[in-house]
């Protein structure tokens, strides 16, 4: 039995005459052993890497490890230059931090660059226990402009980028169970339904506007010019230049900027000796107010 095209028919080879007899596929199982399945994220801290891996994962082992997933990581600017595109028979589970209740701003421009040309997406947003507001309707949004149909939809929570504490060790145990079954439920989606639906997640459209924190006077602050500092502790090793996301970090003098901050925290927790900090008032005011009054744990929620 061999595949000969995307979804429509399958031959079966008469083994006493060796003829052809194609006949068409309507069977799920068939529907994804024909697929491509794809991984993309942007994950500064790793929290989104964690799920969008762990859900590849899971649908391909349920194919009997029958598909090789293909995977691009695009927290590096290297890697936005490259445009990416796909076609009718892939599936691309894509996943990005929520920024300000948002799609982070700086990511725009390249989800606007991928050519769906049909594939199939699965949407994925992870957030630090606040809110995802309307970044998960946003990311579903981008994907179906640009030519996929989107299939399924999480927001996850991560430990929040600006805290060691704040979501802590998310995703977690309990959080990584929730993505398996995702996963089998997204599996269970492709494999039985012969028409598969697109779906329909929270959020507004229009959507809100970017979330800002406030000073004490209640008053909303902008901490998009708050850069890091670096302490005595660095051992120049360069690890931060190579990790920045948006490559601002000078490799000559690695307590320079070269360009803008993002905040997304890479430099300051995976900096091997805790050499880089942030001291501005009003982002660590906001930081503390995250940690204090956001201890409800939040959970996950699907959309299939
Ligand atoms: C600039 C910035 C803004 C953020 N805004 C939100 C937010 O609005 N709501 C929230 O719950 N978490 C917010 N977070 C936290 C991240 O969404 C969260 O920690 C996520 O897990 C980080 O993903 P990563 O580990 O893949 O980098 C923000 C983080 C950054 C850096």
């Amino acid at each position: 039995m061999r595949r000969n095209s995307y979804l429509t028919e399958l031959y079966v080879v008469d083994s006493s005459t060796n003829n052809k007899i194609s006949k068409n596929i309507d069977n799920g199982w068939m529907f994804i052993m024909n697929n491509k399945l794809n991984t993309m994220y942007f994950s500064p801290t790793g929290t989104t890497k964690k799920i969008v891996s762990a859900i590849g994962k899971k649908i391909s082992a349920k194919i009997d490890g029958e598909m090789i997933i293909n995977n691009i990581d695009f927290t590096l600017p290297e890697v936005r230059k490259e445009a990416v595109f796909f076609a009718r028979e892939d599936i691309v589970i894509i996943g990005v931090p929520v920024y300000a209740g948002r799609v982070p701003n700086i990511l725009l421009k390249y989800l606007n660059s991928i050519k769906g040309n049909g594939a199939l997406a699965i949407s994925v947003v992870v957030y630090g226990n606040r809110d995802y507001d309307d970044a998960l309707i946003e990311l579903k949004d981008i994907l179906e402009l640009n030519g996929f149909t989107v299939i399924a939809g999480g927001a996850f929570i991560g430990e929040h980028s600006f805290s060691r504490i704040l979501a802590k060790n998310r995703p977690d145990k309990k959080d990584m169970a929730i993505v398996s079954d995702f996963a089998d439920q997204i599996y269970s989606k492709l494999t039985t339904q012969n028409k598969i639906q697109s779906i329909v997640v929270r959020g507004n459209n229009p959507y809100r506007k970017h979330y800002m924190p406030k000073n004490e006077d209640g008053i909303p602050v902008d901490i998009r010019k708050v850069t890091p500092k670096t302490n005595s502790n660095c051992i120049d090793c360069k690890l931060c230049v190579n990790i920045c996301p948006v490559g601002s970090i000078d490799y000559e003098d690695v307590s320079k900027l070269n360009g803008i901050c993002i905040k997304c925290g890479a430099c300051i927790k995976k900096c091997p000796t805790q050499a880089k900090y942030f001291d501005d008032k009003d982002y660590l005011r906001h930081k503390y107010e995250l940690e204090v009054n956001l201890t409800r744990r939040r959970e996950p929620e699907l959309f299939l």
